[in-house]
């Protein structure tokens, strides 16, 4: 082991949990909740492992300590595979590497005292005696900011920050090496939260501990993180120091999550960023970059000359229609098609009138609605652009899908963007850093 060995280095880790099927669990598919992540983690350093919910955060938290058995992949902990751990060095491992939850209340049983709970991970480590485990809790206790009495207060005589306190006295009972906090101040009120994560930061500093901070909520991991990993969909789309990331992001899934967050200073702008739809289902993620199904920033082929935000909202159409066939209510634009040009805009549509109205007017309402101009600058595109939308005016939606799908496919969906090294550790995996898609080119809409 060298002096740069990390304290936690993740390399290539996957958890797929198996989609069965009948009596006899017949595997039919597979949630790739983690599908090939790295991270590392070094002593007294904080990462922060941030994406929106669903993107498999929690998962990679259990795997990395095994509390979950991970699909593939390797974790080394002070330089040892903890994958291949047997039952005694893996309880040696657990006491140097805690996890804190979300939720302080439900990790404390409540007819137990704080301080019975506090000294909970000494039984497991065979420390019996009364007199050094009061020791030890009380002094715990206030090193996390409690007075030495919550050690006879119950659960529900402690504010939640109290509470999220006595789950870090927990933790930290065992003089860990690294924590594992999965959100661990997004059940506190603001004030709350910045007491707990100065905590943390204080703790970190002063025991040399291993911090990996997994929020959803950037605002967090800026506060106290050094580095930052961004998951989407099972997989890390940017990682580096936070400054870099959070200063110049490269990917359009990390621009967004930067634009979601509220800018305390009203002077500073950020481009506004449309984060549209949920993350798709793991178990069947989109094809190439797992993002470019939201992407707002989705690459162009150089065959095309026309706007590329027309390009995005094109593509855009195709992700709704491939989603699903109720995403465009084609009835509803015919409908107000129908009442607009009636005698009384006004009045409710009427079934009949829908029905006289031309497809060409539906065709040219349903490029109204996603942003279409009239007419594309590549004839050839409009041809195909608007036999598709005919398709979908007459309820074809999966026929007009194919037809865009076959003439505007985009790299973001045939192929798995590779990382690319920004600056010093900053890395991102994003076809716009491919070559031939310098980083301006469609980043200034992302
Ligand atoms: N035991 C399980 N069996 C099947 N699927 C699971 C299991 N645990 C998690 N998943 C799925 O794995 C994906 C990632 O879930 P995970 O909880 O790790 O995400 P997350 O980013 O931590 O979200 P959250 O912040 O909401 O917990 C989700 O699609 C989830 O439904």
């Amino acid at each position: 082991m060298t002096a740069e060995t990390p304290l936690l280095d993740v390399r290539d880790l996957a958890k797929h949990y198996p989609v069965t099927e009948g009596v006899w669990n017949r595997e039919v598919g597979r949630v790739r909740a983690v599908d090939g992540i790295d991270l590392t983690v070094g002593r007294g350093e904080a990462v922060g492992l941030v994406g929106e919910s669903g993107c498999g955060k929690s998962t990679a938290a259990r795997t990395m300590l095994r509390i979950e058995e991970p699909t593939g992949g390797t974790v080394r902990f002070d330089g040892e595979d903890v994958t291949g751990y047997d039952r005694e060095r893996l309880k040696r491992f657990r006491r140097r590497a805690q996890l804190i939850l979300q939720d302080p209340a439900s990790s404390f049983d409540p007819r137990r005292s704080i301080g019975q709970s506090v000294a909970e991970p000494l039984d497991v480590h065979g420390m019996t005696d009364r007199d050094r485990r009061r020791r030890l809790v009380e002094g715990t206790l206030e090193r996390v900011g409690l007075s030495p009495d919550a050690a006879d207060r119950y659960p529900h005589e402690l504010s939640g920050g109290e509470k999220q306190r006595a789950a870090l006295a927990r933790a930290l009972i065992v003089d860990p090496d690294l924590l594992v906090a999965d959100e661990p101040v997004s059940a506190l009120d603001t004030p709350t939260q910045a007491d707990v994560l100065d905590l943390l930061d204080g703790l970190r500093a002063e025991l040399g501990l291993g911090v990996l901070l997994i929020s959803h909520d950037l605002r967090v991991v800026r506060d106290v993180c050094d580095r930052v990993a961004v998951m989407y969909l099972g997989e890390v789309v940017e990682s580096g120091p936070v400054d870099a990331v959070f200063d110049d992001p490269q990917h359009p899934y990390t621009r967004a999550l930067l634009a979601s967050v509220p800018v305390p200073d009203p002077t500073v702008s950020r481009p506004s960023v449309d984060l549209v739809g949920d993350v798709p289902d793991a178990a069947d993620p989109p094809s190439g970059c797992r993002f470019h199904t939201r992407c707002p920033a989705v690459v162009q082929p150089a065959s095309y000359d026309f706007d590329e935000d027309v390009w995005r909202r094109i593509h855009r159409l195709r992700t709704r229609l491939s989603g699903d066939d109720s995403a465009v209510d084609v009835d509803a634009v015919r409908a107000r098609v129908a009442a607009g040009v009636g005698d009384d805009a006004d009045s409710p549509p009427n079934e009949e009138r829908s029905d006289a109205v031309p497809d060409e007017a539906v065709r040219a309402a349903l490029r109204r609605e996603f942003g279409l101009p009239d007419r594309l600058s590549d004839p050839e595109a409009d041809a195909v652009l608007d036999r598709a939308l005919a398709r979908l005016a007459s309820g074809e939606c999966e026929a007009a899908a194919s037809l865009l799908a076959s003439e505007f496919g985009t790299v973001c969906e045939r192929s798995t963007p590779t990382k690319r090294s920004i600056s010093a550790e900053h890395e991102a995996a994003c076809h716009l850093l491919d070559d031939g898609h310098g980083s301006d080119d469609g980043h200034g809409s992302a």
